[in-house]
C-alpha cells in the first residue's frame, strides 16, 4: 500500500468514527490529512458530498495551495483554505472540522467574547493542559463568508501544533500532529461544549463568570 493510499484509509476510518456521532448534518463538515511536507501535499474530502458514505470519491489529493494535484472532476471542500493554513503553520499531520448543534450554541454564546475559555476541567489535559490552575481557551472567530478572509482570520489563532478554533454559528476546525491527537482534541472540545451548556442550564451566572 501506498503512503497516500495508507493515509486515505486513516483518513476515511476516522470519517467513518465521526459519522457515526452524527458530527456531518446536512454534507457539513470536512477533514484532511496530510501526505507530504515537501512539496505539501494532503488529502481533503471532496465538497459537498455527504460524508456518512464511504466512497472511492471521498477524497482528493492537493497542494500547498489547495489545488487538485491531479485532474479530477472532484472539487477539494470549499474550506480547503482554513486546512492550508494549519500545513503551512504547524507541523500538524490531521485536521478536522464538524458542525455540531453544541459547538455552535456555545460560538454564538460566547461569540462576541471572542473566546470561550475552562478551567477546573480535567479534559482539558486533552490539550496538554496539565497544570492545576491551567487555562484552556478555544478562539471564537466569525463566520466571513468569503473563505480567503475567513482563512486568514483563522491563520491569525494558529501557533500550536495542536489546537482548536470555532467558528460563530458555524463549526470547529481542530488540529493535531497525527490523526489520533486531532480526534482527541475534537472529542474533548466538544465533551467540554456539552458540559458547558448542561453546568448553565443549572447555573445560568456561570455565565458571567470571568476565568
Ligand atoms: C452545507 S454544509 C456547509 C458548508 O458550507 C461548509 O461549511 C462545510 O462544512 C462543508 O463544505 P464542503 O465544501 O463539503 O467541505
Ligand atoms: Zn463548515
Amino acid at each position: 500500500m501506498s503512503l497516500a493510499e495508507e493515509k486515505w484509509k486513516e483518513l476515511a476510518d476516522i470519517k467513518d468514527e465521526l459519522a457515526e456521532r452524527d458530527w456531518f448534518m446536512g454534507t457539513s463538515g470536512n477533514l484532511a490529512i496530510k501526505v507530504s511536507d515537501s512539496p505539501l501535499q494532503f488529502l481533503v474530502t471532496a465538497s459537498g458530498k455527504d460524508k456518512r458514505k464511504r466512497t472511492k470519491e471521498d477524497f482528493l489529493l492537493v497542494d500547498e495551495i489547495g489545488r487538485p494535484v491531479e485532474e479530477t472532476h472532484l472539487k477539494p471542500s470549499a474550506e480547503t483554505l482554513l486546512h492550508v493554513e494549519i500545513y503551512r503553520k504547524t507541523k500538524a499531520g490531521c485536521s478536522l472540522h464538524v458542525h455540531t448543534i453544541d459547538n455552535n450554541v456555545i460560538s454564538e454564546i460566547y461569540g462576541d467574547q471572542e473566546a470561550v475559555t475552562f478551567k477546573g476541567q480535567e479534559l482539558i489535559k486533552a490539550f496538554d493542559k496539565w497544570e492545576e490552575d491551567a487555562v484552556l481557551r478555544i478562539p471564537i472567530i466569525p463566520n466571513h463568508a468569503h473563505i480567503p478572509t475567513l482563512a486568514k482570520c483563522f491563520s491569525s489563532h494558529i501557533s500550536e501544533d495542536a489546537g482548536a478554533v470555532l467558528i460563530r454559528n458555524h463549526g470547529i476546525t481542530v488540529w493535531g500532529k497525527t490523526s489520533f491527537e486531532a480526534k482527541k482534541v475534537l472529542e474533548a472540545s466538544e465533551f467540554l461544549f456539552r458540559y458547558q451548556l448542561r453546568l448553565l442550564e443549572h447555573k445560568p451566572y456561570q455565565l458571567f463568570k470571568v476565568v
